[in-house]
């Protein structure tokens, strides 16, 4: 964090009940070359990292549902959410940290882990950066229990890629995550075709 354009001023933490919520002032030098003072909350909960499985013989893909409070409050009548697989990075690096949550949440046990990409999924409010992953698995991928730990009650789905496509058009997939690594996959697909 080095911007000549930025000055920190104060930060306060509002929240440190689960994750930190920070109230940042900062001088800011517009671009007419006026500084300002603004501030901003910020809640910071730590990277992650996001996992797309896809078996390439059945063109199907794995997905995972569980409760979300915050989508609860906000339209989702069931608070039950089909997303891909994600977790905290929780000091690991993003690839050992996926690694760990594809074997907790889905149960299986994947070794060809490839990036795609990075992204800030809320930049105005969240700190938080999403490390995005794709691997393959089969039917004979070894599949351990799965689930989610301690609270978490996942349960995982398998789906033919159409399927879920169609799902995202029908507003059954609603997680950002989930849309932008099911359309990586397609656009895959479609520049090897
Ligand atoms: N008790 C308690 N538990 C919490 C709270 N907030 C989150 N948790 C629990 O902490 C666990 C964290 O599990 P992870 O699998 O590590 O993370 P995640 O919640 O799946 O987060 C992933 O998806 C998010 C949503 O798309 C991403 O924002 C995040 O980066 C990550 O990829 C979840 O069981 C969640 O319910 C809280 O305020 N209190
Ligand atoms: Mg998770």
């Amino acid at each position: 964090m080095n911007n000549l354009r930025v000055q920190l001023v104060k930060e306060e933490i509002l929240s440190d009940n689960w994750y930190t919520l920070r109230k940042i002032t900062f001088k800011y030098q517009r671009k007419n070359g006026v500084w300002e003072t603004q501030s901003r909350e910020a809640y910071d909960r730590g990277n992650g990292a996001t996992i797309l499985l896809h078996n390439p013989e059945k063109n199907t893909i794995i997905l995972t549902r569980q409760f979300r409070m915050p989508t609860y409050v906000n339209g989702n009548t069931s608070g039950r959410l089909i997303e891909a697989c994600a977790g905290l990075l929780d000091n690991d690096n993003p690839e050992d940290a996926i690694r760990r949550e594809t074997e907790e949440e889905t149960g299986f046990v994947v070794t060809n882990i490839r990036k795609v990409f990075e992204a800030y999924m809320s930049p105005g409010s969240v700190t938080e950066k999403l490390y995005f992953f794709m691997a393959d698995y089969s039917d004979s991928t070894e599949k351990r229990s799965g689930g989610g730990i301690d609270e978490e009650d996942i349960d995982v789905l398998e789906l033919p890629l159409p399927q879920a496509m169609q799902m995202i058009t029908e507003g059954e997939i609603v997680d950002g995550k989930t849309i932008m690594l099911l359309q990586q996959l397609c656009i895959q697909q479609y520049q090897v075709a």
